[in-house]
């Protein structure tokens, strides 16, 4: 059970990609925000900006399950991924401005690389209103999602079959006007804290 009544906005089977309403308030959105910019400013080294083109948002991980909020989100956030929250990476808070996206990519690690304790699942969660542009696309599904505060879209990448792994391939498109702020949590097939 969550604090929350999540409503399933949209749901594709396999891949398991879910679309969920009600996952956070807006004071938690707005919360979530104010804490990275905190952040940002309080150190120039959270803040990366990223040199590679896969990725030309700015990027800091929120360490301060201490705060109640925070806290709160996370076992929500365990919950509707059916994980406990020590699979997880801590909260990624990603900001982009206009032009700025998220190229195609998978967030599990290859096969090639050495990563033991790869990565299972991922919620993208939704903390602002983009006035235009920054959908999350499935370019193997032909389906996009629209950034909505409060939103969130969910997705697995631990099936036997390599094929549904990868039609997981997803991106951030370019924000066309205003500014973009998502929240993502990673989960891991083993603990990492
Ligand atoms: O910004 C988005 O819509 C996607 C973010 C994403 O793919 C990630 O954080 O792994
Ligand atoms: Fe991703």
């Amino acid at each position: 059970m969550t604090d929350r009544t999540i409503d399933i906005v949209a749901k594709i089977d396999e891949p398991l990609i879910v679309v969920l309403g009600n996952m956070l308030s807006d004071e938690e959105c707005d919360e979530l925000i104010r804490l990275s910019s905190d952040k940002m400013k309080r150190s120039k080294i959270g803040t990366t900006r990223e040199e590679n083109q896969l990725r030309t948002s700015s990027s800091m991980f929120i360490e301060e399950s201490e705060n109640l909020i925070v806290a709160r989100i996370e076992n929500r956030i365990a919950t509707v991924m059916n994980i406990p929250i020590e699979h997880g990476e801590g909260l990624q808070i990603l900001q982009y401005t206009p032009g700025q996206q998220y190229k195609a990519h998978h967030d599990f690690f290859s096969s090639t690389s050495s990563v033991t304790n790869n990565r299972i699942s991922t919620l993208v969660m939704y903390l602002n209103d983009v006035e235009q542009g920054g959908e999350t696309f499935f370019p193997h599904l032909n389906f996009s999602v629209s950034p909505r505060k409060g939103m969130a879209v969910y997705f697995e990448y631990f099936y036997d079959n390599p094929t549904l792994n990868d039609l997981t391939l997803h991106g951030g498109a370019p924000v066309e006007v205003g500014e973009k702020w998502v929240a993502t949590q990673w989960m891991r097939k083993q603990k990492v804290r």
